[in-house]
């Protein structure tokens, strides 16, 4: 027995509506949610209170007394009860904000807090996380600002019918009793009406992040131009429809009253209801029952119905939806996203001094990673990248060469081997430590919609230091550096794809400007033009120089200026040398380049 009250109240109190009413509103503003929680009390005894009164009210008119005391007492109590309900919705808006507020807020700590990327790659979380981020859009359940005032009425509802029923006590316990079960039933037999158990299914996830997806694709201006071009409108907004529809026909087939179950409820409503009226008519007509009794009872009797408020049941079932998700998401997060800090690992004090980074080398010793127990892509790759040099890698699509990258920048860790700065395992450093001595310009880099200067130096830098930034990747001409490189802004001017990639160099030379060791270039002038590419990799060469580079290329003209190139296959290095030395061993090295200048001494 007790097993099974522990077993109850742990179901209760870990229930995503539960943790809404006493855990997060609580959090979101006291003062707000304990205001909202007194009228909620206050609004619920207001019903049984003004069926007592009135009662009072015409015994006194029966007994010819004054009616004035009585008459006030009903006016005022419903004077209040007009009144604070819309007292009270308006808190419960300002409460739900607050709310949403602080589960956006916890939503940002979630993705942004862990020290890898891995929990935002991981395609079970994304789809969570995509459902967390939709309820505030009010998408998938209302927005908190719309439910909370529902919820707050259908609270107050709910108190006065069982208020009432403690009146409706003082006729008969069993009345109260009666009928207080009575009015609860279709809770019970019409709750699968009412509430949507499946909502957080893998089928509902699917449909809600492909019409999350489609949606997006249909209002964001990135895809506008394939939309027009290929003629996609029709097609997105009919995957965007197929997605809503099916969750529409899910929810419906789901929530469908079913007819047993009213038959059920009318039956149980019908018999407690006909007996407690046949019990208070037939004790007022024995005269058992003086007339004031009679009306207060009555009007409790009728009172308890507000137990039925059948929309509260959705209204909180599906406005505490985003709690549980967003609360689940932050400590699944932290776990996928993690990485082995000095603590864990039990680094040493050396590991987390400040000093300069790489000073002697970089090593990779037998190397493996697969992302989330797939194929490996890196297989036992050993490599060492001497400080103060450049490297090339260089490799065919889907070689592994980002990734590589992503495990240098320590966004992952290596499933097997290890990688060793100056001979300290980078697991025991600690990831901002080591973070703070790396600078990169990733192929897929961020086109922030700020000002030019925001651009290159996101947390603020000196002037003069931005400007030789913006010279270095051949990026001073572009716009004023107070503009805001997006058309979405009054004033602000957009970029073509290769000034954009000026400028995400220049952020990365800032980084450097600010004392990082190593700089990383992932395809760094894929997008520039033949002068441009030369003119830029060259300066950023003579930017770097005495500094770690390296560089991710497919273009054989900016590769041949590195130091060493290390030709990357089947998850190893094939191959390791000068541009000389690889042209003279003939190796694989040789044929991409040689592949790729014949294209240009080719005569039609
Ligand atoms: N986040 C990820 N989750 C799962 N697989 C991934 C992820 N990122 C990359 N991969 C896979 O890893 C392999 C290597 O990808 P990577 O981007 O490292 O190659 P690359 O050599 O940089 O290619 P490219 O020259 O086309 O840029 C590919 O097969 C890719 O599909």
């Amino acid at each position: 027995m007790k097993g099974l009250l522990r077993k109850v109240i742990g179901r209760l109190t870990g229930s995503a509506e539960w943790r809404l009413l006493f855990g997060t509103i609580w959090a979101a503003d006291r003062r707000l949610a304990g205001a909202w929680w007194l009228l909620t009390l206050v609004r619920a005894a207001l019903p049984p209170a003004l069926a007592v009164a009135t009662g009072w009210l015409i015994g006194l008119i029966a007994d010819h007394d004054s009616a004035a005391r009585g008459l006030i007492t009903v006016g005022a109590l419903f004077a209040l009860m007009q009144t604070l309900g819309p007292v009270q919705s308006a808190i419960a808006a300002n409460l739900g904000d607050r709310t949403a507020a602080l589960l956006q807020d916890r939503l940002l700590v979630a993705a942004t807090s862990p020290a890898g990327i891995a929990h935002l790659e991981d395609p079970e979380l994304a789809a969570d996380f995509s459902l967390a981020r939709d309820f505030d859009l009010g998408i998938a359940s209302p927005r908190l600002r719309d439910s909370l005032p529902f919820i707050g009425s259908g609270l107050a509802a709910f108190g006065a019918g069982i208020a009432s029923a403690v009146v409706l006590c003082g006729f008969a316990w069993w009345a109260g009793i009666l009928l207080l079960f009575g009015w609860l039933s279709p809770h019970l037999l019409l709750r699968e009406s009412y509430v949507w158990k499946d909502w957080r299914s893998s089928e509902i996830k699917d449909h809600q992040r492909h019409a999350e997806y489609a949606y997006r694709m249909a209002v964001d201006a990135p895809a506008a131009k394939e939309i027009r071009l290929f003629g996609l409108a029709d097609w997105i907004t009919d995957r965007f429809n197929d997605r809503r529809r099916r969750l529409l026909a899910i929810t419906l087939e789901a929530l469908r009253l079913r007819q047993r179950s009213i038959m059920l409820t009318l039956l149980v409503l019908i018999i407690s209801n006909g007996v407690v009226f046949i019990a208070l008519a037939w004790q007022a007509t024995q005269g058992d029952l003086e007339l004031s009794r009679l009306v207060a009872f009555a009007g409790t009797a009728i009172g308890v119905s507000s137990l039925a408020t059948m929309e509260f049941d959705w209204w909180l079932s599906d406005g505490a939806r985003p709690v549980p998700v967003v609360h689940d998401l932050l400590p699944t997060m932290r776990r996928v996203g993690a990485l082995r800090t000095a603590a864990t690992a039990g680094g040493s004090d050396q590991a987390q001094s400040p000093r300069s980074l790489p000073s002697r080398e970089i090593r990779l010793q037998n190397v493996s990673f697969g992302y989330r127990g797939g194929p490996p892509i890196l297989d036992g790759l050993d490599l060492t990248i001497p400080a103060g040099g450049s490297l090339a890698i260089v490799g065919q699509n889907g070689a592994g060469k980002t990734t590589l990258v992503k495990l240098l920048a320590r966004l992952y860790d290596p499933t097997g081997g290890r990688i060793t700065v100056d001979g300290i395992d980078l697991r025991e450093l600690e990831p901002d430590v080591w973070r703070r001595q790396v600078s990169a310009a990733f192929q897929d880099f961020v086109r922030y919609q700020l000002t030019v200067a925001e651009n290159v130096a996101p947390t603020g830098a000196p002037k003069d230091l931005i400007n030789a930034a913006l010279s270095a990747a051949g990026a001073s001409g572009l716009a004023d550096q107070q503009t805001v490189l997006s058309k979405q802004y009054a004033g602000g001017t957009d970029l073509s794809g290769g000034q954009w990639q000026r400028i995400a160099l220049a952020r990365a030379l800032a980084k450097v400007a600010h004392g990082a060791k190593l700089i990383i270039l992932d395809e760094p002038t894929a997008q520039l033009d033949v002068r441009g590419e030369a003119e830029v990799f060259s300066s950023v060469l003579r930017a770097t120089r005495g500094l770690t580079t390296i560089l991710v290329s497919h273009r054989f003209s900016t590769v041949r200026q590195a130091d060493r190139i290390c030709v990357l296959e089947g998850g190893r290095a094939v191959e390791l040398g000068s541009h000389d030395e690889l042209m003279r061993a003939g190796g694989r090295y040789r044929t991409m380049f040689d592949l790729q200048a014949s294209r240009f001494t080719q005569t039609p």
